[in-house]
């Protein structure tokens, strides 16, 4: 089976958790950011899990799973450390529903990549169940290689794309500004200044037209 790589956006999504140990709490960490509603199903929940409940960040239903408890749900977690509960989950499931098992790589239809974050730029790995030690190794690689100050590096990277986007310049010069944006010296702060003022005083796409 072959799983093919997205980002998905989950706002206003539904999403059920079930189990309340420590893997669920990686999944609820993961999605808290996505503005999606986290139901968690678990008679019992870890320390983290309670306080993100407690904060109303987590909707928690203080019981073992039956197969009722799936409905509307887009994405469905099944976290639970008992095999044949998991079984039934993914029985329960609605045809349309996503689904991660995290017990069983290519059991669901979802798998969890480990992810690097920097600001806009998410580098994620997969190694579609193979070696979750070896995305973990990888991910330590990157983290070294990618500092934490890379996301107000990517932020400027992004600033300097939407006016040179703006810019009245063929195609091909805007690729050649967009290329030579990447160069080492705009790690600087002040060199990143300089340019991306520079930019802002070229003339704009419509300003010709008009
Ligand atoms: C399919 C997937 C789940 C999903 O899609 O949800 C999955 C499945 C399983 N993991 C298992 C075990 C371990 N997982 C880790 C670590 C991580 N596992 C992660 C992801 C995934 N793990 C998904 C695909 C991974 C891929 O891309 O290949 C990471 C990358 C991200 C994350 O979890 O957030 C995170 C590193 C994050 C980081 O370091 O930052 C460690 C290492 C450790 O903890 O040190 C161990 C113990 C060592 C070992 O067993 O190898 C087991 C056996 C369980 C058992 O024996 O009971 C299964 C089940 C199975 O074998 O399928
Ligand atoms: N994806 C990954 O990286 C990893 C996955 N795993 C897999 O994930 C599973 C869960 O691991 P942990 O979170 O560490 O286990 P855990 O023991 O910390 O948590 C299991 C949770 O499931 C709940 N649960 C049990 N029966 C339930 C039921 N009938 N209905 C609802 N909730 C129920 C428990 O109350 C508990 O909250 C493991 O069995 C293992 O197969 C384990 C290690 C890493």
């Amino acid at each position: 089976m072959a799983y093919v790589p997205l980002n998905i956006d989950l706002t206003n999504k539904q999403i059920k958790v079930i189990g309340g140990g420590k893997i669920a709490e990686r999944r609820v960490k993961a999605l808290l950011d996505s503005d999606a509603t986290i139901h968690v199903i678990s008679p019992d929940l870890t320390g983290n899990l309670y306080q993100l409940y407690l904060d109303e960040k987590i909707i928690w239903y203080k019981k073992s799973f039956e197969s009722k408890d799936l409905d509307n749900d887009e994405l469905i977690i099944s976290a639970t450390n008992q095999e044949e509960v998991n079984d039934v989950i993914k029985k329960s499931a609605p045809i349309h529903s996503l689904i991660n098992m995290v017990g069983d790589a290519q059991g669901g239809n979802v798998i969890f990549p480990g992810t690097l974050k920097r600001g806009k730029l998410q580098i994620s790995v997969t190694s579609t169940g193979a070696s979750p030690k070896l995305v973990s190794n990888i991910l330590n690689d990157l983290d070294k290689q990618y500092p934490i100050d890379y996301a107000e590096y990517v932020d400027f990277l992004y600033e300097c794309r939407i006016i040179i986007k703006s810019l009245d310049l063929e195609k091909a010069k805007k690729n050649q500004l967009l290329e030579s944006i990447l160069s080492d010296q705009y790690f600087d702060e002040d060199e990143q200044e300089k340019l991306t003022n520079w930019l802002k005083r070229q003339p704009k796409k419509r300003a010709r037209e008009e």
